[in-house]
């Protein structure tokens, strides 16, 4: 079970309602995922004059939470007004926050991520940060009352996997109470396995399901990739070595440790 401001998800995958090739797609993989939680773009959706139509009764028939998001907000002040109509629209107090700070790789900003964070968190929002691998970053929103970080593997819609692993192992070992999900970026299945593994609580995805050649398929191929890392993880993973280590070292002693 993964906690998200005090709700408990059996699902460790959020997943993302954008770019699929048809709606009835969008539903199956959406549900072939497993996950209990998506993940809506406010500004998207009501520009194309989605939400409240077809498409959230599409959603409304999934039966799952729905995270709205500021994806495409430039600004503070924009991603603050639309993180309130959000909260109107869905009637959630949770806002997936996201301030891109560049044009080309889609970079948070991640000054403005803070400052938005620290408006919104005083006005009672439950907020999912979208940060880089940023360890000073993570703090601050920790600091101020985010629950639940979310940075990316990579570039949204890249596909390229855990690009610093490093600095995501890092921030998982400094934060460990907080609930991190790594969000965009990944692109094949091993990707999200790789994220569990290295002991982050859930991952959040949407264009390397959307875009698959099979998105249904692919949805079920990151669920169980997704329940692979977790398992691994619980499992306790041996640490790599620099060194070889026969692992037959005596004839007829099977077992590491002696058995009488
Ligand atoms: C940050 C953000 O908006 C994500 O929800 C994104 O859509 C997911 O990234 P991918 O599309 O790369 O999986």
């Amino acid at each position: 079970m993964v906690q998200l401001y005090g709700k408990q998800f059996s699902s460790r995958m959020l997943i993302g309602t954008a770019l699929y090739p048809s709606p009835a797609i969008m539903q199956a993989a959406i549900r072939a995922s497993g996950a209990e939680i998506v993940t809506v773009s406010l500004r998207r959706e009501t520009a194309g004059g989605r939400v409240g139509s077809n498409f959230w009764e599409l959603i409304r028939e999934l039966d799952v939470a729905v995270l709205p998001n500021t994806a495409g907000c430039r600004s503070v002040q924009e991603a603050v007004t639309t993180a309130e109509l959000a909260r109107e629209l869905f009637d959630t107090p949770w806002i997936k926050l996201e301030v891109i700070g560049d044009d080309e790789t889609l970079q948070p900003d991640p000054i403005a991520l803070v400052e938005a964070a620290s408006i919104l968190i005083k006005d009672g929002f439950e907020v999912f940060p979208y940060c880089t691998e940023d360890l000073t970053v993570a703090q601050r929103l920790r600091d101020l009352g985010c629950k639940v970080i979310m940075p990316w593997a990579a570039p949204i819609g890249s596909a390229r996997g855990i690009v610093n692993r490093d600095a995501l192992k890092l921030m998982r070992a400094r934060l460990p109470d907080v609930t991190l999900v790594i969000d965009a970026g990944l692109g094949a299945p091993s990707h999200a396995a790789e994220a569990l593994e290295l002991g982050y609580d859930a991952v959040l995805l949407n264009t390397a399901v959307a875009k698959a050649a099979d998105p249904v398929a692919m949805a079920r191929a990151f669920r169980l990739a997704v329940d692979a890392g977790r398992t691994g993880y619980e499992a306790g993973l041996m640490g790599p070595r620099d060194f070889a280590s026969p692992s037959t070292p005596v004839v007829g002693t099977p077992f590491w440790h002696a058995v009488s």
